[in-house]
């Protein structure tokens, strides 16, 4: 059982994590017929492309600033309940400017919910901008300059989502350059779709401190070397590498050899309703179906709030919280 122990979450997009029974109540609130992506209450995909298109879908139920801070909320209430003290959410403005909900007030939204959680729980949240591959390097370059400008006390990053097997990262290069410049973390989906060239590309002209998945760098022995010397964190996030069918099976997924490298990785649920998870039940697949011990597992929180982007302050509260409570004198 892993249910005791602290968890953090480093890799999660916000509309992958809203509840199909959510999804449904603010579909019917909008008169939006849902039977293209919602079917028994399960959301239906079959593949990357498809698993997209419902993303999409899923996302154009929440139109307002109230819809993100509901949508955020019940999500970190969730998280909270299973003892997670840390959660970074990946959110994409372009998918609240698609349903007509301007960036600022999407972010803003979300932001209330943040703080409502943190006020019932003392989950701490941040918030990291994606720019959305699969719109094209002109998007994400805009994408990047609106993050850079924003300052906003929870807005701490910026990756890269959306579909890998589009163009090459160096396409993307400038979007990073603006980010870095500003002083945002830095985070890129790179080696899920697309295999360990993509990773090498990531380092090589991205620098980012941590990847989302990087898993399949494991086909490259002197990647997984350089990721091991960089300390580059990777955001694993298995069952989304199961569901997807970048690897068939836990016995296949190369987590356990990352960490036998040297890698540092975390555990994370990507887009925990999609792909049937949650971030409780990716802990329990670490040790259940992985193997991993309590302590292998407690050292991949440790090294998620190490890579958190948080102010050093909020870092140490954070550590601090994940120290045993001191023996009781008798
Ligand atoms: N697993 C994933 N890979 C790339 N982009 C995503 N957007 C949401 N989930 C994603
Ligand atoms: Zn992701």
């Amino acid at each position: 059982m892993t249910l005791h122990l602290k968890k953090a979450e480093l890799h999660c997009h916000i509309e992958g994590a809203a509840p199909p029974s959510l999804a449904l109540t603010q579909a019917e609130k909008y008169g939006i017929d849902t039977d293209g992506f919602i079917r028994e209450g399960v959301y239906v995909w079959n593949d990357f492309t498809s698993f997209i298109a419902c993303y999409d879908a899923v996302a154009s139920v929440f139109r307002t600033a109230e819809d993100y801070a509901l949508l955020a909320e019940t999500y970190l209430m969730d998280l909270a309940a299973a003892n997670t003290i840390y959660s970074e959410l990946f959110i994409s403005p372009d998918h609240g400017e698609a349903v007509g909900l301007p960036a600022l007030d999407y972010i803003e939204g979300l932001a209330a919910g943040i703080r409502l959680a943190k006020e019932k729980t003392g989950i701490e949240c941040r918030m990291i901008i994606v720019g959305e591959r699969h719109l094209g390097p002109e998007n994400v370059v805009s994408r990047a300059k609106f993050a850079a400008k924003l300052d906003h006390p929870l807005v701490t990053g910026f990756n890269m989502a959306g579909e890998e097997r589009m163009g090459r990262v160096a396409d993307y290069a400038p979007a990073f350059d603006i980010v870095r410049e500003a002083g945002l973390g830095i985070t890129i989906h790179a080696g899920e779709l697309c295999g360990a060239f993509s990773v090498a590309d990531a380092l090589e002209i991205v620098r980012p401190t941590r990847i989302g998945h990087g898993v399949r760098a494991i086909e490259e022995p002197d990647l997984v070397k350089r990721l091991a010397d960089l300390g580059t964190v990777l955001e694993v996030c298995p069952g989304s590498n199961i569901a997807l069918k970048v690897f068939p099976d836990y016995d296949s997924h190369p987590l356990r050899e990352f960490v036998n490298a040297g890698v540092r990785v975390t555990l994370n649920s990507d887009d925990p309703p999609f792909f049937h998870t949650s971030l409780a039940q990716e802990y329990e697949t670490a040790s259940r179906a992985m193997g991993f011990t309590d302590e292998e597992i407690n050292a991949m929180t440790r090294t998620a709030i190490e890579a958190a982007f948080v102010d050093e302050e909020t870092r140490k509260v954070l550590l601090a919280q994940l120290e045993p409570a001191p023996m009781a004198r008798e």
